[in-house]
């Protein structure tokens, strides 16, 4: 079976739209605090039918090859991606709620692309995201060297 990365971009696992900006744009009105995190006063209904209380942006970052697809779909749905190696096009997220005393947590993680073409492209993400995991492959010396690149200029808005 061969996997199907190359829709990655076009929203694969869900649909764009449910990033944390789009609720505005519907002009659905979501309290958010200071440090963005959204926070609804009651639950809302994530893409995938389940509700949470509170939603976090998370980025996953690294070098091609590291293993940023798999560690997402480990995460996400407890299965391993053995076989062929399909790089990651441009980006792609997917949504997974965890009850973590109680609140449901929505963690909203993107995959990006670890190829430098697609750079400037994932750059554009980072902003408002409340977290990046920053990947490297443990026998790849320059993919944990190239991390240095993603630095707080990157982030940080101008
Ligand atoms: N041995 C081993 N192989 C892994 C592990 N994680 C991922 N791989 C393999 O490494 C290759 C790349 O994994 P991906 O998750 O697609 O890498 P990626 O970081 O998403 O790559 P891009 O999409 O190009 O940015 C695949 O062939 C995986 O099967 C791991 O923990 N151990």
């Amino acid at each position: 079976m061969s996997r199907k990365k190359a829709v990655k971009g076009k929203g694969s696992s869900n649909t764009p739209n449910s990033s944390p900006s789009s609720d505005k744009e519907k002009g659905k009105k979501v309290p958010t605090q200071s440090n963005g995190v959204v926070h609804p006063s009651r639950p809302s209904l994530s893409n995938s039918g389940e509700f949470y209380d509170i939603a976090f942006k998370v980025m996953l970052v690294g070098d091609s090859g590291v293993g940023k697809t798999c560690l997402l779909v480990r995460f996400k749905d407890g299965a391993f991606l053995a076989g062929s190696f399909i790089s990651t096009v441009g980006i792609d997220f997917r949504n997974k709620v965890l009850n973590i005393d109680g609140v449901r947590v929505k963690l909203q993680i993107w995959d990006t692309a670890g190829q430098e073409r697609f750079r400037s492209v994932t750059h554009a993400y980072y902003r408002d995201a409340h977290a990046l995991l920053l990947l490297y492959d443990v026998t790849n010396k320059a993919s944990f060297d190239n991390i240095q690149s993603v630095n707080r200029f990157e982030i940080l808005p101008k």
